[in-house]
C-alpha cells in the first residue's frame, strides 16, 4: 500500500490515495501503521476517496481503530494532498466526511499548498446532537465529577463530540489521568474528545487535547473550533482567536453572519512511502 505520512501542526496521519488503493479493513489496519514501535507512527489513517457530491470524500480513523466524523488537521492535509498530487487544480474544494460536505480554500506557494482555510459549518450546541446527558438546552460550564475532583464543561460537536474544560495552568495540567477519564465518562454515549485550555487574553487561548481514540495529540482541529465557541459562550473571548496548541498555532474565527466557524492554519507532508498490509 502507498501512503503519504502528513501532519497538520504535529496531528499526524498516514494518508491513502483511494482513488487507487483499496483497504479492506480500515479499522485494523489504522491500528497497525499507527503503532509507533511497530508500525509506521501516527495518530490514525485518513483515507482519500471518489464522491458523488462533492470533489473528494474523507475517511478518517483514529489509532485505536474507532472512525470519527470529521478531522480538522486532516481535512487540510487532504487539501495539500489531492492539489499537490494534481488530482485537481482547483485551489477551492469540497470534501464529504461524515460531519457533510466541507469547502477548503487553499493558498498556494510555489505550485505547492501551504495554508489552507476550511469551512468547518456550523458548531452543534443541543446535547442530544453532540451527545452528551444533559437536562440543560445548552452545555456551559455544566458541573462533571472525576473522582473527587469537579471540572465545568462547555459541550459542542463539530461533527465529532468536544468537552472544553478551563484550568489555570494547561502545560502542569495532569491530562494524562483526567482525559481518559473525561473520554469515557458515562454522560458521553459515544465518548468525547477533551480540551482542556487556559485563557491568554480574549484573542489568545492554549489549550491541550485528549483526543477520543486516540490519546494526548499535538493538535486537534476541530477541538481548536469547539475551544474558540465554547470561550466565546463563556464569554471569555472575541469571536477570531489564536488557538495555541502544543504542536503550532491555528486562526478560528465563527462568524457572526454565516454562523460558521472557519478555521485556518498549515498543512505539511513528511515522507512518501509503501508498506506490506
Ligand atoms: N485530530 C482531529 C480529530 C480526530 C478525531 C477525534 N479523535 C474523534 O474521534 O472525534 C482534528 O484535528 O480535528
Amino acid at each position: 500500500m502507498k501512503f503519504t505520512k502528513m501532519h497538520g501542526i504535529g496531528n499526524d496521519y498516514i494518508y491513502v490515495n483511494c482513488l487507487e488503493e483499496t483497504i479492506e479493513n480500515p479499522s485494523e489496519v489504522s491500528k497497525k501503521i499507527s503503532d509507533r514501535h511497530f508500525g509506521i507512527g501516527s495518530d490514525g489513517l485518513v483515507m482519500i476517496l471518489p464522491s458523488l457530491t462533492a470533489d473528494f470524500t474523507m475517511r478518517m480513523f483514529n489509532s485505536d481503530g474507532s472512525e470519527s466524523e470529521m478531522c480538522g488537521n486532516a481535512i487540510r492535509c487532504v487539501g495539500k494532498f489531492v492539489y499537490d498530487n494534481k488530482l485537481t487544480d482547483k485551489t477551492t474544494i469540497s470534501i464529504e466526511t461524515l460531519a457533510g460536505i466541507k469547502i477548503l480554500d487553499m493558498q498556494i506557494t510555489d505550485n505547492k499548498v501551504t495554508l489552507v482555510k476550511v469551512d468547518m459549518g456550523e458548531p452543534i450546541l443541543s446535547p442530544e446532537k453532540i451527545p452528551v446527558v444533559s437536562s440543560k438546552d445548552i452545555v456551559i460550564s455544566q458541573p462533571v465529577q472525576i473522582g473527587s475532583d469537579i471540572y465545568k464543561i462547555t459541550c459542542v460537536s463539530m461533527g465529532n463530540p468536544h468537552a472544553v474544560t478551563y484550568v489555570d495552568d494547561v502545560i502542569n495540567f495532569p491530562l494524562e489521568e483526567v482525559g481518559p477519564k473525561m473520554e469515557t465518562h458515562n454522560i458521553f454515549p459515544r465518548k468525547v474528545n477533551a480540551e482542556f485550555v487556559e485563557i491568554i487574553d480574549r484573542n489568545t487561548l492554549k489549550m491541550r487535547v485528549w483526543e477520543r481514540g486516540a490519546g494526548e495529540t499535538l493538535a486537534c482541529g476541530t477541538g481548536a473550533c469547539a475551544v474558540l465557541v465554547a470561550s466565546c459562550l463563556n464569554g471569555l473571548c472575541e469571536r477570531k482567536a489564536v488557538i495555541k496548541l502544543l504542536g503550532g498555532d491555528l486562526i478560528i474565527e465563527w462568524n457572526e453572519n454565516d454562523n460558521h466557524v472557519y478555521m485556518t492554519g498549515p498543512a505539511t507532508k513528511v515522507f512518501d512511502g509503501e508498506i506490506i498490509i
